[in-house]
């Protein structure tokens, strides 16, 4: 209850910041008459929407329409620091996705459901993301292709990466093959470094590990990481690749218009859509093709309720199947993630939100767009660390993000109760940290092994679906964090931190797990059991396969089996979720499919 209160005042307090240190220029959106006809439809303006519309439209003589539900972005989401904004519940920038209450996981969350942002906006969730830009290694993409995903091999791709990237950051000289100037999407180091990046690369270095660019093909080391932001400013896929080319006749933006179903003639032809738009049932016809890139949560979706998946699923909500396709909404993989192991510190100044309320921070921002305002709030630096479970050492299996500021930081009235955690956890464990001054320490499994599904929860399209991650359903995935939380114990324990900032684990028991001997693995498993969620990255619910394989969804050519004219290009197509954060790779499979496309249709790059 009093979140419906609190959110709506932050997010407000955001705006009025916000604007007054950036100025907004709005898309170029249109309004489309009744049974608009055009060559391609783009359902979705997210990570790969934005590429994939922009790419198909070089080519003058194709129409090209993106279908958008969500609206015009706000200023909060331009400013690095207030990459959070449209987390928290209540927002109309995200979809406010509730997942469904998990058996193996959770258990410190209220009805053992969580909290799941998708953006739902132009950007997609590029616009509410944390802005860092990691492509994932060789060794990802190569095993693609080792199951029998022909051309997404590293090798293949890599140059699609090139293609993508404007590097103005700082690994450009050391790391030049690895990066490109002359691709539309703006990457920069971060341009400011935290009073805890000293300590933070110190304990890096104790550890043995290396300062790597993460996009070169070294990826385990540490560094604080390269950011979509251009100049400073968040650049979300749409800003990069849309915005600049909504001048060109053939290609429109229409926003707030919610597509519903993919309309299917009886020759199992994609020819259109159905969507709503100011409560109004519309349609729009495609000549050539059906794109869905609504991502791993809806496009799954969409496809179900055009009678796209399980057969005996579609029928229980009356839904007439057109093709029994299994796969559909199944394979969700996300990277399960511990939020916050934390650390009070009795060196050094430094708390993140205080340090971003200063005159000073939003002076350096609005002159130089530097300071703490120009990097996601509180963000230090990311680690990657190979601990075996992936037994090649150069592959990373967990990833560590470092960050000045503790759960508690805000006395449990924001991000923790957003997240999902009981009220009572708040009060026993996160407003303990309320008024101290520490850091964080967030860690993902990298290499997930649980699989959850997306289901329709009726055949209303105006219902969310069932997303069920099922998370920890695989106790490898127990085993892995058990394992990261070993190291990280390791690491808040370096000289660096333990003497360089007075380091101390702050280590009261969590509800659930107090009678269980301190430090012991069985306390752990526990604590991982009541405290870890989402790593916000849902994968795979469209899997990419060849045919051989029953639960493959799209060919590697993208399109959905069993349907001409109807591709899938968004994050929902990995077979196996990338070991890194999924943005990057997204945009390259947008890249990937309008190439695809292009040379489908004859038209060359
Ligand atoms: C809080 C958060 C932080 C993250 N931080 C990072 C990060 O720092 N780095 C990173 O690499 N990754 C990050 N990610 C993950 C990454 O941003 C996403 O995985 C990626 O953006 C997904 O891209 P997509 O194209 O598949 O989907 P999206 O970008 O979500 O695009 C889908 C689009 O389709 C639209 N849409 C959906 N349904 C319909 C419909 N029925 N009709 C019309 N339009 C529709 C949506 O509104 C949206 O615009 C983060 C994710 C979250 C939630």
């Amino acid at each position: 209850m009093l979140q419906h209160l609190i959110n709506p005042l932050v997010l407000g307090a955001l705006t009025a910041l916000a604007s007054s240190l950036i100025t907004m220029t709005a898309y170029r959106t249109v309004t489309l008459e009744q049974d608009q006809v055009v060559d391609f439809i783009v359902v979705g303006s997210g990570s790969a929407g934005s590429v994939v519309a922009s790419r198909l439209s070089e080519n003058p003589n194709w129409e090209v329409l993106v279908l958008e539900a969500g609206g015009q972005p706000p200023p909060e989401s331009k400013v690095p620091a207030f990459a959070a904004y449209a987390i928290g519940a209540d927002s109309e920038y995200n979809y406010n996705y509730i997942i469904a209450p998990q058996r193996h996981a959770l258990l410190n969350f209220r009805n053992q459901e969580s909290f799941f942002p998708r953006g739902k906006v132009i950007g997609g969730t590029s616009a509410i993301n944390y802005m860092i830009f990691i492509r994932g290694n060789r060794k990802d993409f190569d095993t693609w292709a080792e199951m029998g995903n022909t051309g997404w091999d590293y090798d293949s791709i890599m140059p699609l990466y090139m293609k993508m990237e404007n590097y103005k950051g700082k690994h450009a000289k050391k790391y030049a093959k690895y990066h490109s100037q002359t691709g539309p999407l703006s990457v920069e180091s971060m341009r400011w470094d935290s009073p805890f990046t000293k300590y933070f690369k110190a304990a890096g270095k104790e550890l043995g590990l290396e300062e790597v660019d993460f996009n070169s093909e070294k990826h385990v080391g540490y560094n604080a990481p390269d950011l979509t932001t251009n100049n400073g400013e968040r650049q979300s896929a749409s800003d990069a690749y849309l915005k600049p080319n909504l001048h060109r006749s053939n290609l429109r933006l229409q926003a707030g218009s919610l597509v519903t179903k993919v309309i299917i003639d009886r020759n199992l032809r994609a020819i259109g859509v159905e969507y709503i738009r100011d409560g109004k049932m519309r349609r729009a016809f495609a000549r050539k093709e059906v794109i869905l890139s609504a991502g791993a949560i809806d496009s799954p979706k969409l496809l179900l309720l055009s009678g796209i998946g399980p057969k005996q699923q579609l029928r229980t909500h009356g839904i007439h199947p057109i093709v029994d396709l299994k796969g559909v909404g199944q394979n969700l993989q996300d990277h399960v993630a511990l939020p916050g192991l934390t650390w009070f510190i009795t060196k050094n100044s430094g708390n993140a939100v205080q340090l971003i309320l200063t005159p000073e921070a939003r002076r350096a921002y609005r002159t130089k767009r530097n300071g703490p305002l120009s990097v996601p709030m509180g963000f230090v630096g990311i680690y990657m660390v190979n601990l075996g479970v992936d037994p090649d050492p150069s592959v990373q299996d967990v990833q560590y993000r470092f960050l000045s500021v503790t759960l508690g930081a805000d006395f449990g009235l924001v991000v923790a109760p957003n997240y999902g955690y009981t009220d009572e956890l708040i009060r026993d464990y996160v407003k303990k940290q309320g008024g101290r001054r520490g850091f964080m320490i967030f860690m993902g499994v990298m290499r997930p092994a649980s699989r959850g599904s997306v289901t329709l929860r009726s055949k209303n399209p105006l219902d969310p679906p069932v997303i069920d991650p099922n998370f920890l359903s695989n106790s490898a995935d127990v085993d892995s964090l058990l394992k990261s939380i070993r190291y990280v114990m390791v690491l808040g324990n370096t000289t660096a931190l333990r003497e360089g900032l007075g380091a101390k684990f702050f280590d009261q028991k969590v509800l659930g797990c107090k009678h269980l001997a301190h430090d012991s693995d069985d306390y752990w498993r526990c604590y991982i059991r009541h405290m870890a969620g989402s790593g916000a990255h849902p994968s795979s619910t469209c899997k990419m396969a060849p045919s051989s394989d029953p639960d493959g969804v799209v060919s590697p050519r993208l399109k959905v089996r069993g349907v001409a004219g109807l591709r899938v290009i968004d994050a929902s197509i990995m077979p196996l979720i990338t070991g890194t954060n999924l943005a990057a790779p997204t945009m390259m499979i947008g890249e990937k499919g309008a190439s695809l496309i292009k040379e489908d249709w004859s038209y060359g790059d």
